[in-house]
């Protein structure tokens, strides 16, 4: 049985990763962590009343056997947590978003430190990480490329981690160029997105919306999009059970589900 703790467990998706926990038969929940708790155990909650889980409240406090650390938090408490999880031996499972590169980069040297695997997945669902795989090969042959993302509006980082991680992942293989006539001029200030090597990035925040993303190419005479959504959080779970199932065969910090499938 993996030991496993849950970061931002009153979140949307802390929430149904607890329900995946639980569900799992080779997991074992030892621990929810989230600052806006106000229960000390997980039974106090009447949908939880036959499980005997404690519940912490600040980071400070967290003593715990957990073997691994599923985060679901806030861009802003992402790092600190990641590197608790390092510093204590857990194995960080990390699906919030938001962090810098050079962040990761100073968590990355930790965990090879400290030789504890652990994965920063800027999206645990299958059909997303298809979509940044396909997207990298069709920017070799169209290089021309625009990316809408589409979210909920409770979102809090923008643009989402996928679109930056999809740009990014594009210009592993596309040369920096501008795009557009160079004379354009913004008659509304951010009507063109915004820009990373020259791709341009759009983030719509809309109720109704989970999460969306369209990669737009265009050529001479014709034109290809490829577009992935997730409907439902369920969408991120088996995502984030294989990365827990199998995290702690590794030694570093990786980026990205794929390294893992
Ligand atoms: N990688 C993926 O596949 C994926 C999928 C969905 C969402 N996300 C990301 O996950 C994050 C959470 O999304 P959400 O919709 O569940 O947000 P949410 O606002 O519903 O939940 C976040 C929870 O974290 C708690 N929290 C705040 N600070 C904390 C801290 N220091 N330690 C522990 N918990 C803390 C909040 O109280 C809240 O309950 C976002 O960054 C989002 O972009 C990633
Ligand atoms: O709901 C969110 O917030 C999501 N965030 C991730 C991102 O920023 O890419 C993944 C999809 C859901």
């Amino acid at each position: 049985m993996v030991k496993v703790l849950v970061a931002g467990f009153k979140g949307r998706m802390g929430n149904t990763t607890v329900q995946m926990v639980l569900e799992h038969e080779g997991f074992d929940l030892v621990g929810v962590f989230d600052p806006m708790a106000s229960e000390k155990n997980l039974n106090e909650n009447p949908a939880y009343s036959q499980t005997d889980v404690p519940v912490f409240t600040n980071l400070a406090n967290i003593k715990t056997d957990a073997e691994v650390w599923i985060d679901f938090t806030r861009p802003t408490s992402v790092f600190e947590n990641t590197k608790f999880a390092l510093e204590h031996g857990i194995s960080p499972v990390i699906g919030t978003t938001g962090m810098t590169d050079d962040q990761v980069k100073e968590l990355q040297a930790l965990a090879k430190e400290k030789q504890v695997g652990g994965l920063i997945a800027p999206n645990f669902g299958i059909s997303a990480v298809l979509l940044m795989q396909f997207a990298k090969q069709a920017a070799k042959y169209l290089p021309d490329v625009e990316i809408i993302e589409m979210h909920h509006d409770n979102k809090l980082d923008a643009p989402s981690g996928t679109a930056l991680n999809t740009a990014k992942m594009i210009a592993e293989v596309r040369k920096e160029h501008y795009q557009g006539n160079p004379d354009e001029k913004e008659t509304l200030p951010g009507a063109r997105g915004a820009n990373y090597e020259g791709m341009r990035i759009h983030a719509v925040r809309l109720p109704g919306y989970v999460a969306h993303e369209q990669v737009l190419f265009g050529g001479k005479g014709e034109a290809l999009t490829i577009r992935q959504d997730s409907f439902d959080r369920i969408s991120f779970m088996s995502g984030v059970a294989v990365a827990t199932e199998k995290i702690r065969n590794y030694s570093e910090l990786m980026v990205g589900l794929e390294n893992i499938l």
